[in-house]
């Protein structure tokens, strides 16, 4: 089970080649900036300057996954959206999620050996279909993610999904009391989603357009919700979903203004590190979270450098 962050930046480089300069992965991107609100119901369980109720600065990315600079934005694989608030106190927030509620791996290794299964078959110069069968077979934690996907269209626009932390967090109040949360930011202009016609007539890139000509009519907004573990809750296993009767709890709002392409944006050099966090937010122990935060190095250290 004990993967190096390095060996995973590898797999990640052999399946999808290298673009110097260049994330190793979430390569397609697209830069935004705007605000954020919080409320001051979450001050009740989170004493981060990201609840005072003053409007926050943010930074943010939207991505495809994979290290493919090309990747169609119809492919039926995650979209994701990275945050920076820069928070009146002078520290920094980052939040970066994905829009499927699960993750598709408990444990690195399941992402390691998945990165390795659809490494591209030297004979046909395409992913063999077998590797990735015997890999979800022998791989159960990925299994929920995978169906999510299969199951739900990607959707029409960046401005149009949902997008999930996923990991269990822990806001932190005042008397250093703990709760667990999940939090997830929820589009006010509505999920919606590409229908089978659209996966196959749009062409590779819109989504950045489409979110530049949004951002051009008027600010898209996110509410930010918020679920409430109770003790018991699992808290280290990013592929497993909380009951759905658990308290939930809008926090705040999520203002994008403006959208452009990331080369030369604010975007571009963030690393957006989830473990980046404010004194009122904190991690658990989720064995993903937690290696999360040396595999961005190890990527950014590549792009910086210019390899
Ligand atoms: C073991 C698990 C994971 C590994 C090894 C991994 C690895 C990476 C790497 C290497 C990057 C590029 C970093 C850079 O050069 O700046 C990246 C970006 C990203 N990852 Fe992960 N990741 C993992 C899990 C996750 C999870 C669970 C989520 C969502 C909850 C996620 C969402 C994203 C997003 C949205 C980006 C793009 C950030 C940006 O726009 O700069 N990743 N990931």
């Amino acid at each position: 089970q004990d993967v190096t962050a390095e060996q995973m930046v590898n797999a990640f480089e052999n399946t999808f080649g290298v673009t110097p300069g260049e994330r190793r992965n979430h390569i397609k991107g697209t830069c935004a900036t705007g605000e954020f609100v919080g409320l001051p119901t979450a001050a009740a369980y989170s004493r981060s300057a990201l609840f005072s109720g003053e409007t926050v600065p943010v930074v943010a990315r939207f991505s495809l996954p994979g290290g493919n600079p090309k990747v169609a934005d119809t492919a039926k694989i995650p979209r994701g959206m990275a945050l920076e608030f820069k928070l009146g106190d002078g520290s920094l927030q980052h939040m970066t999620m994905i829009n499927t509620p699960l993750f598709g791996a408990a444990q690195p290794k399941t992402l390691l050996d998945q990165l390795i299964a659809m490494q591209p078959d030297p004979a046909t110069g395409k992913p063999d279909p077998e590797k990735i069968k015997a890999f979800r077979a022998s791989h159960p934690d990925s299994l929920a993610q995978a169906d999510f996907l299969a199951k739900h269209n990607p959707p029409t626009s960046f401005a149009t999904s949902s997008y999930f932390g996923i990991h269990t967090f822990k806001f932190i109040d005042q008397k250093d009391q703990t709760t667990l949360v999940r939090w997830r930011f929820v589009p006010q202009d509505g999920e919606q989603r590409l229908s089978d016609a659209e996966l196959t007539s749009l062409p590779a890139n819109f989504l950045e357009q489409r979110l530049m000509e949004r951002t051009q009519q008027g600010p898209v907004r996110w509410d930010m919700i918020v679920t409430l573990g109770v003790p018991g809750d699992p808290e280290t296993d990013p592929t497993v979903a909380w009951p759905e009767n658990r308290e939930q709890l809008k926090v705040g709002t999520l203002t994008i203004t403006t959208a452009m392409p990331q080369k030369g944006a604010a975007c571009e050099k963030i690393n957006f590190d989830p473990l980046v966090m404010s004194s009122g937010i904190a991690p658990t122990d989720d064995p993903i979270l937690l290696f999360r935060s040396p595999a961005y190095a190890a990527s950014f250290a590549k792009r910086l450098s210019g390899h």
